[in-house]
């Protein structure tokens, strides 16, 4: 993408409404436009983000077995009263009526409307198990939205929900994703720890919350200090071994970590001191068993091997992508702006021309970007006649991982530099060196 024909507006100075460091940083490296309290628009460097997530959520979804859909974000309150929830899930609820004088409403979930398309297919065992997930907005009228993104009122969610023909097999799900989500947040650098969490409007009994330890995080949590060194299951994990993912959910569950609602005060200090970790974090995921929470009231049943009909057993998992920008941005910053993991960096290279319009290094930056752009890489070349203080700054707030940085002093002696943005390492290599570099 040539900078002179992109549309990033990068603010000079902090917006005074942002407390806390993603919310700024999001705001000054022009990602996202408040367009009214708790809402958003994505803008493009915004949004390459969000969609780089919303991938590694859709590969690791897929990987274990879950099968992607859309569902609609207006929903009928019909359904809803089927549950029993449309009443009882308060004034969080955007309720809305159509020209017909029909009430709906604007998704904050999906378990009913997922519910009903299950039924409208599924009538036997054989058909089980079976996984749907999509990645679609949602709105919560939450009463004092805050910190950017990460707790907005419309906002991006990717929910999956599982329907198996018993509690035992519904484990198995429930395992299933808990491994997904252990895979998915460590690939985008995070250190996620699940823990026993509260069910609250969703319901159930059982319940992880993933939490990233973060200063700002709007949870106060408590865990034993080992988690921080578990190794993420592998990429070729088997999610039909039923004692394989048994395994490593027990090993991820071992110790102690329990959000606020759940802390065991007395479980916590007969963890040795040195071990103890209580810390604020951000909710990045959360997945619940529910049982026939749902498929009782909604007439979701399948036919046993028995023969008999009962209702199936589910469980939901979400995720929040547009969360993870700003969960992201608090674990990854610097003085100089935000520093991506490489996997879902808006831009993988920038080229900085420090003098558009000088022959030779016009000459330079067209052949390192035309060849970064034939091997496949997210160039971003900054062919503006900003000053070169100017390029380096917005190429360091944006956070591309790795500038090559091309001036008339440094090609005089046929050298450009490379500079790796976390850790700010540089390199002076010839022209030639720099394309061999990005393979
Ligand atoms: N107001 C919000 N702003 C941004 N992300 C949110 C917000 N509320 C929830 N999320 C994200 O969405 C994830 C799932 O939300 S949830 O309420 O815990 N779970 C559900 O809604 C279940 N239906 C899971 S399918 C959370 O872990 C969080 O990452």
């Amino acid at each position: 993408m040539r900078l002179s024909r992109y549309f990033l507006p990068i603010l000079r100075d902090t917006p005074k409404e942002a407390e806390i460091v993603s919310h700024r940083l999001m705001l000054r490296a022009g990602m996202i436009r408040q367009q009214s309290a708790g809402i958003y628009s994505w803008l493009p460097l915004g949004l390459r983000v969000l969609n780089k997530i919303s991938n590694v959520v859709r590969e690791e979804q897929n990987r274990s077995g879950a099968i992607e859909i859309l569902m609609p974000t207006v929903q009928s309150a019909d359904l809803w009263r089927e549950s029993g929830r449309y009443d009882a899930y308060g004034k969080e609820m955007l309720r809305i009526k159509d020209r017909h004088d029909r009430e709906m409403l604007y998704g904050p979930t999906n378990e009913e409307m997922v519910t009903d398309i299950f039924r409208s297919y599924v009538k036997s065992y054989k058909d089980l198990p079976l996984n749907l997930y999509h990645i679609q907005w949602k709105f919560r009228d939450e009463v004092r939205p805050r910190f950017g993104v990460m707790r907005g009122r419309e906002f991006l969610m990717k929910d999956a929900y599982s329907f198996d023909v018993d509690q035992e097999s519904a484990r198995h799900a429930y395992n299933r994703m808990f491994t997904a989500y252990l895979r998915t947040f460590a690939r985008l650098g995070l250190k996620a720890i699940p823990m026993r969490a509260d069910t609250g409007p969703i319901g159930g009994d059982l319940s992880h919350e993933f939490i990233v330890l973060a200063s700002t995080g709007e949870s106060e949590v408590f865990c034993h200090k080992d988690y921080l060194d578990f190794e993420t299951p592998a990429v070729d994990t088997d999610f039909d071994s039923v004692e394989g993912l048994k395994g490593i959910v027990d090993k991820w569950t071992s110790l102690y970590a329990a959000t606020e609602e759940m802390h065991d005060k007395p479980a916590y200090d007969a963890i040795p001191a040195d071990k103890q970790l209580s810390a604020r974090g951000i909710e990045v995921g959360h997945i619940f068993y529910f049982g026939t929470k749902y498929s009782e009231p909604m007439g979701a049943t399948v036919q046993g091997p028995d023969g008999q009909n009962a209702p199936v057993h589910m469980g939901s998992y979400g995720i929040g992508p547009s969360r993870l920008v700003a969960a992201l941005i608090e674990a990854g910053h610097d003085d100089a702006g935000i520093v991506w993991p490489d996997e879902i960096a808006p831009f993988d290279v920038a080229v900085l021309n420090l003098k558009a319009g000088d022959a030779a290094t016009d000459g330079a930056c067209e052949q390192l970007y035309a060849s970064l752009l034939a091997k496949g890489y997210d160039a971003l070349y900054d062919d503006t006649d900003a000053r070169p203080g100017g390029k380096f700054a917005t190429a360091d707030l944006i956070g591309v991982p790795w500038q090559i940085i091309v001036g008339p002093k440094g090609l005089a002696e046929g050298k450009v530099e490379i500079k790796r943005r976390a850790g700010g390492e540089r390199e002076l290599v010839s022209l030639e060196a720099a394309l061999d570099r990005f393979k």
